[in-house]
């Protein structure tokens, strides 16, 4: 299978890393310095905060080639708009992994319906300068597979292949039937979460601020309500079913946890920013509107 990895920040370099290095014939598109640094040094991975550097020198493209069976887009929300129409020039799926609540129709009517795909990176990280500091496999990030979903919810034999595919790599992937209301949980979870951590200053800070986590909850709480169908996996009803002080204590663990700490909310940035605000205008929109 070829396959383009479009987007070399923290998920699209790690990905496209073991790709590679599973024995794949991948390649990583990259812009500007990134594009220069990547073609210096390849991919450069660090786990955590640990002193080792691995380079994996994955083939950097500037512009797309041709003949992919598979294009995997790992940008932002709000970047998302910009790439599209550059997509749909090239041969090939589009799994999109990101966060985005504003449906398939979206992106299929620019890309083609019967090319799109849909899914979310649950490998987190941040960048070091060049380097990518991914966050190690832990007893939360176990749990939560890669979900990857035709947008009707069918298993086809594509999305099978991809599944299998991602295995082979490393990612615990699974298949997800329904991967838009999926997509729109994390996003009503996503944008208070992160929002509140960037107005705190990070994960631990905002830890302390139990006022703080109680009025992000609210806001989970309330995107969890307007959702037109219910959350996707089913655990999320909790925030909505659980005393507000057992959440609380829940979050202010979680929020101090490698899971959290080693993740995009501990390195805010414009892009993440931007991200959030364009993700909370998506699930603000009726659903005719998506
Ligand atoms: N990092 C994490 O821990 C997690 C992230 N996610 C989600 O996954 C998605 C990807 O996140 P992440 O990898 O962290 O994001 P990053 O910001 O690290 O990476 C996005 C990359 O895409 C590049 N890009 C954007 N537009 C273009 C373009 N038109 N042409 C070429 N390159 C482009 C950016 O380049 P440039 O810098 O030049 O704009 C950047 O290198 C997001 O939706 C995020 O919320 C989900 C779970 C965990
Ligand atoms: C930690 C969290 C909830 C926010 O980025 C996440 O989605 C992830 O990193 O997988």
């Amino acid at each position: 299978m070829k396959l383009l990895v479009y987007g070399a920040g923290v998920c699209g370099s790690l990905f496209a890393a073991r790709m590679h290095e599973a024995g794949h014939d991948v390649s990583l598109l990259a812009r500007g310095e990134r594009l220069t640094a990547l073609r210096r040094n390849g991919v450069q991975l660090a786990e955590e905060d640990g002193p080792a550097v691995k380079r994996v020198p994955v083939p950097v493209v500037e512009h797309p080639d041709s003949g992919y069976d598979l294009i995997t887009v790992f940008i932002r929300t709000h970047q998302v708009d910009a790439v599209l129409e550059s997509l749909a020039g090239v041969q090939g799926d589009v799994l999109f992994l990101l966060n985005w609540a504003a449906g398939p129709e979206a992106l299929s009517a620019v890309i083609g319906h019967e090319r799109l795909l849909l899914g979310f990176p649950t490998t987190g990280g941040t960048m070091d300068g060049d380097v990518v500091r991914y966050r190690k496999s832990n007893v939360i990030t176990r749990r939560v597979a890669v979900p990857i979903g035709e947008p009707d919810g069918r298993t086809t034999p594509r999305l099978e292949r991809i599944v299998e595919m991602f295995r082979t790599a490393g990612f615990n992937a699974k298949a997800e039937p329904q991967m838009d209301a999926w997509l729109r949980t994390h996003a009503a979870f996503e944008v208070p979460l992160g929002q509140a951590v960037h107005a705190a200053g990070g994960p631990v800070v905002l830890a302390d601020d139990p006022d703080a986590v109680r009025g992000m909850l609210h806001l989970m709480r309330q995107n969890l309500a307007a959702m037109e169908t219910p959350p996707v996996p089913r655990a999320f009803a909790a925030l909505r079913a659980l005393p507000q002080g057992l959440l609380v204590a829940v979050f202010r663990r979680f929020l101090k946890s490698p899971t959290a700490v080693h993740s995009g909310l501990d390195a805010p940035s414009p892009a993440a920013a931007a991200e959030l605000r364009r993700l909370a205008e998506q699930l603000r929109a009726p659903a005719g509107g998506r």
